[in-house]
């Protein structure tokens, strides 16, 4: 089939790369020249592992288009996916100008009748408006006489398990109006997705409006897991139990299994905040706020803080002449995506508490430079704290505290040896419960996970031993990083230092992540 896919961000790229892959001819719109650019030159604006050779593949192959010619795009195909950002508004509702004005890109050229898809998040209702500046366009060039359908198609997809997330989906929800025109939208994406049903049925038919809201629910329902181990993970802390051992022992159930229970430094990336924030907004709108998820909220705000409240326990909240290591940038492992990531709020409370920060990221350096300097514009003097470093091992270096904030594989298994001789004081902030407590007391390291019996946050009294278990010789965290090419990739870039960076990068950064604008990125610039 020939498909038309509006945006090309993680979404849709993946989208795209992944209709194509399957053999349909897919034409990737966007507005930004700059991406398309780069694509077109064979290059690759985001990280996702196994991304760049499906793009290559189907480029070679004549099946995928990448372009900025809006006219071209609509008269390409008769089914066009909106896979553009819907970044929070000021209030907290999803901002949906970059899905209207692909709809309305749409009205402006369509000839014939078409089937216009929301796969970008979008709150219940948004498909109507969709149709309606679809209409207004269609009005305008006096072609009220064409015809189209606008359906809901969410896309479940996370960042750095993308592809096969994508081609192996836990279902397809399909939102279609009922009447012959949905119809005939269902049939072309039935048409679409048929190879994906091969196994089983994974298509879920239903109206637009319940479409829209699974999405939201989804979110929203996994939000809530990560909050409750969160809260039942700070209390554990307290009492002086390990929330990992708990996890394991409640998710044996199967009516609870074991995903999405891990305690850490609270959510981030580019959906659950947003997601979780605009469907707490739809519920105000309507007069029934929404009790749990604005909980949920509240205690992912407020453990965002836990890791810091962890350093001002162990060094008081004046960190001048401390240095900090810091393991992990992006929100996750297998992503450069920064949006909403913890590195950046627990990064920026460093530096003002007058700290110096020595961070390492296989793939998101570059990114975590322009959300810094984003973070900092009023403060750009900060950047110069901060220092990229090729290697892991290089971050420890000397350092008082090492802090560990994304779970990349190549930070599992450190040598504790090599960390603890490196380090000025040998103290392991882990904000992803990476490592095994015992191991680090029997190597002499302090450690402060989440929720793990956080021994020296317990009164005298309520102490326990931990019982000594012999380590054996680790894997050093370097012949680790080896296996990884993206590590080894990274390894090759030159230290990068911050203040350098800052940055052309700021206002990139709005760009690549539909953040939005924010004035004083000419002052970072300069910085
Ligand atoms: N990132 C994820 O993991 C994920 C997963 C599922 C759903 N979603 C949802 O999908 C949507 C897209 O998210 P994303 O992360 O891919 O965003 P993104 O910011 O990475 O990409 C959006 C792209 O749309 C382009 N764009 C904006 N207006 C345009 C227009 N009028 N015409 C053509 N292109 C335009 C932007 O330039 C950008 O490249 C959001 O609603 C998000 O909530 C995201
Ligand atoms: O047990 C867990 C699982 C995740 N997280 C955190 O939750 C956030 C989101 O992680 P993840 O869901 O893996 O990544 P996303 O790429 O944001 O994917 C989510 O958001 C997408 C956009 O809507 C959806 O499509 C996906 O289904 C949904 O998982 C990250 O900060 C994780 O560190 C935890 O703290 N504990």
């Amino acid at each position: 089939m020939n498909v038309t896919i509006v945006g090309t961000g993680y979404v849709g790229l993946v989208t795209g790369a992944c209709l194509a892959e399957l053999g349909n001819n897919v034409f990737c719109l966007d507005v930004d020249q700059a991406k398309i650019g780069l694509l077109n030159a064979g290059g690759m604006p985001i990280h996702e592992p196994g991304l760049q050779e499906i793009i290559q593949r189907n480029v070679e192959e004549g099946r995928l288009t990448f372009s900025t010619d809006a006219a071209a795009s609509v008269a390409f195909a008769d089914l066009h996916f909106i896979a553009v950002g819907t970044p929070p508004d000021e209030d907290g509702s999803a901002d949906l100008k970059y899905v209207l004005a692909a709809a309305r890109q749409i009205g402006r050229h369509m000839e014939g009748f078409k089937v216009i898809v929301d796969k970008s998040t979008v709150p219940v209702g948004t498909a109507e408006k969709v149709a309606a500046v679809v209409r207004e366009e269609l009005a305008q060039r006096r072609r009220d006489d064409i015809a189209f359908s606008v359906a809901s198609n969410p896309e479940f997809l996370k960042e750095g398990a993308a592809i096969d997330d994508f081609m192996r989906p836990d279902r397809i929800v399909l939102g279609v109006e009922d009447d012959e025109r949905g119809e005939r939208a269902l049939a072309m994406l039935r048409e679409l997705y048929r190879p994906f049903n091969r196994n089983h049925e994974r298509t879920r038919v239903m109206d637009v409006r319940s479409a829209e809201f699974t999405k939201y629910a989804a979110n929203a329902m996994l939000a809530t897991r990560i909050s409750f181990m969160n809260e039942l993970a700070n209390l554990a802390d307290r009492v002086g139990a390990d929330i990992e051992l708990v996890r394991q022992g409640i998710g044996s159930d199967p009516r609870i299994g074991y995903s999405f229970l891990y305690a850490g430094t609270g959510y981030g990336g580019s959906c659950f905040p947003k997601d979780v924030d605009a469907l707490c907004r739809t519920a105000q709108e309507h007069g029934l706020p929404l009790q749990v998820l604005d909980a949920v909220q509240r205690v992912n705000h407020a453990q965002k803080q836990v890791l810091l409240e962890k350093v001002w326990h162990q060094f008081g909240k004046r960190l001048a002449g401390r240095t900090f290591a810091v393991w992990g940038l992006a929100f996750k492992p297998g992503t450069d995506d920064m949006r909403e990531a913890p590195s950046r709020s627990i990064i920026r409370a460093l530096l003002q508490a007058g700290a110096r920060v020595r961070a390492h990221d296989p793939v998101a350096q570059e990114q975590a430079a322009r959300a810094l300097a984003l973070d900092l514009q009023d403060q750009p003097q900060l950047l110069a704290n901060v220092t990229f470093v090729a290697k892991p091992m290089d971050a420890v270096a000397d350092a008082d505290a090492l802090v560990v904030l994304t779970e990349w594989k190549n930070y599992k298994s450190p040598n504790l040896r090599a960390l603890r001789e490196a380090m000025r004081s040998p103290l392991v902030l882990d904000g992803r419960n990476l490592y095994e407590p015992h191991a680090m007391a029997a190597a002499g390291i302090t450690y402060m996970g989440i929720g793990r019996s956080n021994l020296a946050l317990l009164a005298p009294a309520q102490r326990v031993q931990p019982e000594v278990r012999v380590v054996s010789d680790p894997v050093p965290a370097d012949e680790v990083a080896a296996e990884s090419g993206a590590v080894a990739a990274a390894e090759e870039e030159p230290i990068a230092v911050l203040a350098g960076l800052a940055t052309q990068a700021a206002a990139e950064t709005h760009k690549l992540h539909g953040e939005r604008p924010a004035a004083g990125d000419a002052a970072a610039a300069s910085a």
